[in-house]
């Protein structure tokens, strides 16, 4: 892929580092991180000082392949994705048996690419099971931001991108996302540009693009980007993802290596390829790209959210119960499940999409044992199961390790959960648990700083004793669609009120 990339810092920046050489040379948007780059392609250059905006602003659309504008309505706020703007928090009163079944949304990470690859398609994507979410209202307006046409009802999301005439989105909405930076891959592939805020998300490490700035994108001369041969030095899912998406329109064939294997980085390619694009090996380490000169919006369902799936099996799990759900893929959650089952719950596959989780054989004195755990990339422990799975081990017996060793800074609900009678001591990345066993939290006030810390207290106040309130609601809303109504139907004692 042939591009140059014009940062505008607000501050000097390092030189960014080169780490690679293929086709093309591989530069780190990271000013400090060294594990690998998220693989933009070309000469960069540094713009000081920063240009004004409007320059930026709806230059130059290549002749292109895409339908012009059109007047298209749009969406009013009766059927835009609700999003909730006062700060709440929830109330839990925990130790309660829970049982019943949980229906399982779509996934957030996988709709957030997916939304981002609508960029890349002429005429009107209609997407399904797409996530009640902040980040999924937060993603929708970058694109409305662009000049895309959104419209949200329950038979679907549809968006039409082809009246698309801006390369600068929302940098208001960009900051409150990681996914947002995907749609710098379809602008530059679609109009050669793009003016990108760095992304937000979770802070839960350095993830290298987290700078101050905006990123300035461009292919080289205005021209298409070309695909090439990158390998991965980390099987990143983002930079997966945005590579994907790009060379699904760029011109030639696009090689990758050592390509992060997620789910959601399968069902970003079976997007492409319903809408078009020609994708082998997705969600393998070895991806071929044969890129296409448009893509067609395609009808298409998002996978069910696994991360989701977890936090509810954890929640059977820490309150000694049985809930059962659905829709879910038991492939996408082998490593959790050999971690519960280790644990001593008992989890049974009904049919292909239904599962359920039981620890209520444990219930008369009998805990579950602490098993350690390690996080990797899949199909090893998701890191956004981390700190939930810390809950529950500070209610097994007896002590576990816990090692993160995909993100350096996710350790933030420790002193929370420490709040809550949790007994845990972290040294760097690596967590010792003593489980103290079932019912030996209590409740507190505590605080969410992100989204799966967040999950991780909610769990805790499931199986505390007394009242658990955890502030930060909108960390947790993030993304976990409607869950103190889904925690409600299975028995749990849960309210959202705003947090005074
Ligand atoms: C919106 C979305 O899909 N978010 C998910 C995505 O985040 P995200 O795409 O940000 O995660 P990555 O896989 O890129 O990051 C994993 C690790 O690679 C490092 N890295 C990444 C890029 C880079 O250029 N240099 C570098 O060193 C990061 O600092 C981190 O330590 O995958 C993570 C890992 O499964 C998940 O926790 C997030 O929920
Ligand atoms: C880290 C997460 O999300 P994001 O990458 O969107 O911040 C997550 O879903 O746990």
């Amino acid at each position: 892929m042939v591009c140059d990339l014009c940062y505008v810092f607000n501050e000097a920046p390092e030189a960014p580092q080169a780490l690679n050489t293929y086709n093309s040379i591989v530069f780190s948007l990271s000013c400090s991180v060294s594990k690998m780059s998220l693989l933009w392609v070309g000469q960069i250059q540094l713009l000081r000082p920063a240009l004004p905006r409007r320059q930026h602003r709806r230059r130059r659309i290549p002749p292109h392949h895409f339908a012009p504008a059109s007047a298209y309505h749009w969406p009013t706020s009766e059927n835009a994705v609700h999003t909730k703007t006062l700060e709440e928090r929830f109330v839990i009163s925990g130790g309660r048996e829970l049982s019943g079944h949980v229906h399982i949304s779509g996934s957030k990470n996988s709709a957030l690419a997916i939304l981002a690859g609508t960029l890349c398609c002429y005429g009107t994507s209609v997407i399904h099971r797409v996530p009640k979410i902040s980040d999924v209202a937060t993603m929708l307006s970058v694109l409305r931001s662009l000049g895309a046409t959104v419209e949200v009802s329950d038979r679907g999301v549809r968006i039409n991108t082809d009246g698309v005439c801006s390369v600068e989105p929302c940098s208001e909405s960009m900051l409150k996302i990681r996914a947002g930076f995907f749609v710098i891959g379809p602008l530059l592939a679609r109009f050669g540009e793009a003016v990108v805020s760095l992304p937000g998300g979770c802070n839960i490490g350095s993830r290298p693009v987290d700078l101050k700035g905006r990123v300035h994108a461009r292919a080289e001369n205005g021209r298409c980007l070309v695909g090439g041969k990158f390998h991965l030095d980390y099987p990143s899912v983002g930079a997966t993802e945005t590579l994907m998406i790009a060379a699904s329109m760029a011109e030639g064939v696009t090689v990758l290596s050592n390509a992060a294997q997620e789910p959601e980085v399968a069902d970003l390619a079976e997007f492409l390829n319903a809408s078009g694009a020609k994708i082998e090996g997705g969600g393998t380490p070895a991806v071929v790209i044969h890129g296409r000169k448009w893509l067609h919006g395609p009808e298409f369902t998002v996978i069910p959210d696994r991360i989701e799936a977890g936090t509810y099996m954890m929640a059977a799990a820490i309150t000694h119960s049985c809930i059962s759900m659905s829709p879910i893929f038991p492939s996408h959650l082998l490593s959790l499940i050999t971690k519960l089952s280790a644990a001593g719950c008992e989890i049974i596959q009904k049919e292909p999409h239904y599962l359920e989780v039981s620890a209520v054989s444990h219930v008369r004195g009998v805990d579950l044992r602490g098993v350690h755990i390690r996080t990797a990339p899949f199909p090893g422990f998701p890191t956004d199961l981390q700190p939930q799975f810390m809950t529950l081990l500070s209610t097994c017996s007896g002590p576990a390790f816990v090692e993160e060793t995909v993100f350096e800074g996710r350790m933030s609900h420790v002193k929370e959960l420490q709040k809550l009678g949790a007994h845990i001591q972290v040294c760097e990345n690596s967590a010792l648990v003593c489980g103290r066993g079932h019912l030996s939290l209590h409740g507190s006030r505590v605080h969410a700083s992100d989204l799966r810390g967040g999950a991780s207290l909610i769990l805790a106040g499931l199986a505390a004793e007394g009242v658990t309130v955890i502030a930060g609601a909108s960390h947790i809303d993030r993304g976990y669609e409607n869950l103190e109504q889904k925690l409600q139907l299975v028995g749990a004692n849960i309210r959202r009120e705003p947090d005074s």
